[in-house]
């Protein structure tokens, strides 16, 4: 177990235009599980492969239990990575791959065998230990690859994306599983994904990347309730924080026939003439009173949801809208409906920077 720090993590791959990963900071703590997410290319795996030392840092440091390990080989960084395609060696059987990296470090045969079986009592696969890789499902083979991982018992686990191989139900299953293993194990550990389900329902806290730059790093709660900027607003949460462009007037925003106030402060100096507020699908109730007018064109009936999306006239503009409603009262498509919110669950950030205006 050990802490890991990126101090200022910079990787310049050549012919690239900018930086693939820009002076990352992050300080991952002693058993935490640390979710990096972000949409493909935003540099998640190029700073999971640094960490490993797959990859050669251009400039800052990496320490893992605050030893800097940025130019160590990643054999001796004390680490156990778990591959997206699971690299199991198809001529060896499950308890051979399992044992592999600690026969290669020298190991003795009789605490391999018993960190084998332990492993594969703790991932219900005592009874696939002498068959091969390729007499397994697809869910057996990805815990193999765990159970590689952690028979080395290392000072941090490293995945990407280990479960996007898997049919949607396995990949719920699965995604608890790593989970109650992770936290039973207490090892830190760095998951690379580009599911923000899986960021949020995994990780002690999670850091959401783009275009190679940390947008934020926090619990999921936090994350969800207080996004930082636009881009984590709409990234995380499905369907997406609804963001609309409102002209500022009378020392606020007008939004469904309320006002909702912009403190002067949080605007001072940036000249904004308009501001984006964010609300989300759940935060907007369906009302029999005056508020924002929804024609609506889609209804996603769920069962106990239903997500409705629709055009809303907001100042004279059609903005597209989507609400939560009850999936047991689902309004119907081609009628208008009327919403209203609570002021305190709207979030305001700048149309011109996409910071978050207000706390
Ligand atoms: N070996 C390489 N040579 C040049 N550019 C690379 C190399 N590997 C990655 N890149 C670039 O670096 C950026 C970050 O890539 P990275 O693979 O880390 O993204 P990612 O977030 O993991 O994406 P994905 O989810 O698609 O795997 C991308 O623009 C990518 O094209």
């Amino acid at each position: 177990m050990a802490t890991v720090a990126f101090q200022g993590v910079t990787k310049l791959f050549p012919g690239g235009d900018k930086a693939a990963v820009d002076q990352l900071d992050l300080d991952i703590q002693d058993g935490e599980f640390l979710v990096l997410v972000g949409p493909s290319g935003c540099g998640k795996s190029t700073s999971l492969r640094m960490l490993a030392g797959l990859e050669e840092v251009d400039r800052g440091a990496i320490t893992i239990g605050g030893k800097d390990v940025t130019d160590h080989q990643p054999k001796d960084r004390d680490i156990a990575m778990v591959f997206q395609n699971y690299a199991l060696y198809p001529h060896m059987t499950v308890g051979e791959n399992m044992g592999f990296g600690l026969r290669i470090a020298g190991e003795d045969k009789a605490e391999i065998k018993r960190r084998v079986e332990d492993a594969a009592k703790i991932l219900d696969l005592t009874k696939f230990l002498d068959r091969k890789p390729k007499a397994l499902s697809g869910g057996q083979r990805q815990r193999v690859a765990m159970g590689r991982a952690i028979v080395r018992k290392p000072q941090v686990f490293l995945m990407d994306e280990p479960l996007s191989n898997l049919d949607a139900k396995l990949r719920v299953q699965t995604r608890a599983q790593i989970s109650a293993l992770q936290r039973r194990l207490a090892t830190t550990t760095v998951y690379v994904t580009h599911d923000q389900v899986e960021a949020m329902t995994m990780g002690d806290r999670v850091a959401v990347l783009k275009d190679g730059v940390l947008q934020q790093c926090d619990s999921p709660r936090r994350m969800y309730e207080h996004p930082n900027n636009v881009f984590v607003a709409g990234f995380i949460g499905s369907p997406a924080m609804n963001l609309l462009e409102l002209p500022l007037v009378d020392g606020g925003v007008r939004f469904g026939g309320e006002v909702v106030p912009v403190p002067r402060s949080a605007i001072a100096g940036i000249g904004e003439s308009s501001v984006t507020l964010g609300v989300r699908p759940e935060d907007l109730q369906i009302t029999t009173g005056a508020g924002l007018e929804v024609t609506i064109d889609v209804v996603e009936e769920l069962g106990a949801d239903a997500y409705v999306y629709g055009q809303a006239d907001i100042n004279g503009t059609r903005q597209p809208i989507v609400v939560r409603a009850d999936g047991r009262i689902p309004p119907e498509r081609g009628s208008t409906i009327t919403l209203s919110y609570a002021a305190e669950r709207t979030h305001l950030f700048s149309t011109v920077t996409g910071e978050r205006l207000v706390d």
